[in-house]
């Protein structure tokens, strides 16, 4: 009775295999900032971003505004909430930073500093390499990660969240989200190890930068910093091997079961990953028919 039990939930290996076959990307992340004015100034006049639409939401009380360098049919973008009458948020300490990918720093931190914007790092060889980065800091107090690199058709290049754990966070991303890790960085003598993961090449795309502090397990969260958006060609399936995902590696959590939400129709599901950082996944077409 158990044994026919247990056989009826196992998942298939081809339910398994399906976060690798589908398409998915990322689509954008949502986060908190109490003057969504300041913030759109700062992002277009300051790192070169374009504001792409804006929306207001009276009933629920907010505002949000999305920016990036391209169209978000084909690019990875910021989307700001706006709380009306809230001002600020606890960034926590587990967030790390968004980045953006440039041919030449050192001007994009002039063009920064020209609009009055925070430098908390000059521009230079990162500490153990040799990229040349900077970090700035926008008027909520999100780190920007300002990286040199060649001609990009996505210079909205990485997002970085803290974890406690890599190897579990890098086994849930795989088999839950089925990206792949395109590059691991251990600086022993910075007592960090990295790990980016994606569905494509870092210079053609957004990717997640995992990071982890030796000895480090635990980090804030915060309220500002929401989520991570990725399309889906299918959220059932989708939360079906998440679920699957969850038992295996003994973390995580579906917040919301998959399905449309209500008003809008779109298919989404949600989840926290081990660390407790959340992602939505959003079906491909409804994603597409909310943009016209
Ligand atoms: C692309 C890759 O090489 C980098 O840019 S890593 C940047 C580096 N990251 C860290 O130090 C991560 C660990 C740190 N303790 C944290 O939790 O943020 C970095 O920020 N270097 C700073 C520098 O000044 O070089």
């Amino acid at each position: 009775m158990a044994e026919s039990a247990a056989a009826a939930v196992a998942p298939s290996a081809e339910l398994l295999e399906f976060p690798k076959k589908d398409k998915r990307r990322m689509l954008h992340a949502v986060y908190r900032v109490g003057d969504l004015d300041r913030t759109i100034q700062f992002y277009t006049e300051g790192l070169g971003m374009k504001l792409l639409r804006k929306r207001d939401v009276p009933d629920e009380k907010y505002s949000n505004a999305f920016l990036g360098f391209g169209p978000e049919d084909s690019h990875f973008v910021v989307e700001l909430t706006y709380n009306y009458g809230v001002s600020s948020y606890d960034i926590g300490t587990g967030f790390g930073h968004f980045a953006i990918a440039t041919e030449d720093v050192y001007k994009l931190v002039e063009n920064v500093r020209a609009k009055g914007g925070s430098v908390t790092r000059e521009p230079g060889p990162v500490k153990g390499g040799k990229s040349v980065i900077a970090f700035v800091k926008d008027p909520d107090g999100y780190m920007f990660e300002l990286i040199q690199r060649g001609p990009t058709p996505e210079p909205l290049c990485q997002v970085m969240l803290r974890v406690g754990d890599l190897d579990r966070a890098i086994k849930f991303y795989e088999k839950a989200l089925g990206m792949k890790v395109l590059r691991t960085i251990d600086r022993p003598e910075y007592k960090y190890t990295l790990a980016m993961m994606g569905y494509a090449d870092e210079d053609k795309t957004t990717v997640l930068e995992l990071t982890y502090n030796y000895g480090v397990t635990e980090y804030t969260k915060g309220n500002a910093y929401a989520q991570i958006a990725i399309g889906t060609d299918d959220v059932y399936k989708s939360a079906e091997v998440i679920n699957h995902v969850i038992q295996e590696v003994g973390g995580g959590k579906i917040t919301r079961q998959p399905g449309p939400l209500p008003g809008i129709n779109t298919k989404i599901t949600s989840f926290l990953d081990p660390d407790g950082w959340k992602t939505v996944l959003v079906d491909n077409e409804d994603f597409l028919k909310e943009l016209q």
